[in-house]
């Protein structure tokens, strides 16, 4: 339930607030005057905050400015006596959220609390996301091989070098793709995705290189493709041992030239990206096969990573571990649990599948099902291969 502040020094709207407010479920504090409301504003997090304008000590408007600037996000609804409805219309000018009149309308009070809070909502649901969407998640590790990585990605990733990176499933390549990006000189220009091996091999060149408007039955209207909304910036393709050898000629042309030509179209168009590519495959076996042209994988890998599967770099499991515990447990919305030592040996004993998701399953499975602090029983009883139930 929302926590409300209510500042007044009128001892009579105080409590008529409290009491319409709290019959109606929010849990209230009470303050006398701005000084004694910013205190209790500092020490406690208030989801909105009712507030006199004209008070002894600190007033309604001096309280607002320091308010806003301890914290922008919590809304302030002013409450303004007959005498100072233009102070009232001044203060939502300076940030107020809005104000009500004294007496107090009960609807009115109702209705603005009610928006005001679900302005709160929707700005710490922003934050949320804007974390979600924004940030490049953290690559966690300190054993040899990951510090070689970071090392190698430091090194690489202000050039222009494209790089190819390798390793199994789920080992964390696009994390490496994305870190190269994110401290690459293009880092304000977009990064763009590519999973060849999702798409279909007769749409992928549309994809890629985008097509003219009827240029094929489905082609109903023109499409930019990847290589021209990743000018600027970098293209990832993913999976690309599974890309089809026509899109691989017309990727090694790309690159060559630095120009690509839409599907159904004539005009050539420069392209300034750079690319990062990764496959879980051996593309030298696959040139042997004849799947893969060798002229494309030099243009690739100019630069190779390879990222070791878990089990190559159990050092790393312990950092893991914790910093997965911090995460499931922020998203269950609960505090950290712990783990002891016995356990994370065991964790760190264990054979994984080397995808780092599975560690993340089995972190937020211990989560859910063991008690205050993991132990070595729980990841004895829990940490089970696929096909065995937890029951
Ligand atoms: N060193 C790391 N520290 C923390 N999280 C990691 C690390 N490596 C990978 N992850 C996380 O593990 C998950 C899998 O990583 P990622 O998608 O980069 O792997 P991938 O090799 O590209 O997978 P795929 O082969 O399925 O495309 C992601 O959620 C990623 O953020």
């Amino acid at each position: 339930m929302a926590n409300i502040l209510i500042i007044d020094d009128e001892k009579s709207i105080r409590k008529t607030l409290t009491e319409i407010l709290s019959y109606e479920g929010y849990k209230i504090d009470e303050a006398a005057d701005g000084a004694e409301g910013f205190k209790m504003f500092k020490e406690k997090s208030y989801d909105a905050v009712l507030c006199d304008i004209k008070m002894p000590k600190m007033d309604g408007l001096e309280f607002l400015e320091k308010a806003k600037e301890a914290n922008p996000d919590v809304p302030i609804v002013m409450v303004s006596g007959h005498g100072n409805i233009d102070t009232a219309v001044d203060a939502v000018k300076k940030g107020a959220y809005d104000y009500i009149s004294k007496p107090p309308d009960l609807n009115r009070l109702l209705i603005t609390l009610r928006n005001a809070l679900d302005k709160t909502s929707l700005v710490a649901e922003t934050k949320v996301l804007r974390k979600k969407v924004n940030k490049t998640p953290q690559m966690i590790g300190d054993s040899v091989p990951i510090t070689k990585i970071k090392d190698t990605i430091e090194k690489v990733a202000p050039t222009d070098a494209r790089v190819l990176v390798t390793g199994e499933n789920g080992v964390g390549k696009e994390l490496v793709a994305r870190w190269i990006h994110e401290y690459s000189n293009r880092s304000k220009g977009p990064m763009i995705e590519v999973n060849c091996a999702a798409i279909p091999s007769e749409l992928i060149e549309s994809e890629l290189f985008g097509h003219e408007k009827g240029s094929f039955t489905s082609a109903i209207k023109q499409r930019i493709g990847k290589f021209e909304q990743a000018s600027g910036g970098t293209l990832f393709l993913d999976e690309i041992g599974d890309m089809s050898l026509s899109a691989q000629a017309k990727v090694l042309r790309a690159l060559q030239e630095g120009k690509i030509t839409r599907v159904g179209g004539d005009k050539e168009i420069s392209v300034d990206v750079r690319v990062i590519a990764a496959t879980n495959k051996d593309l030298l076996k696959e040139v042997e096969e004849k799947n893969f042209r060798l002229d494309l994988y030099h243009r690739l890998s100019v630069i190779l990573i390879h990222v070791p599967a878990l089990n190559e770099r159990s050092d790393d499991i312990p950092l893991l571990v914790d910093h997965f515990l911090e995460s499931v447990c922020a998203e269950y919305g609960i505090a950290k649990k712990g783990i002891d030592k016995q356990a994370v040996k065991a964790l760190q004993e264990h054979r994984w599948s080397g995808n780092i998701r599975e560690l993340r399953n089995v972190v937020e499975r211990l989560v859910i099902l063991s008690g205050k602090t993991i132990n070595a029983d729980d990841v004895e009883n829990y940490v089970l291969p696929a096909n065995k139930s937890n029951v």
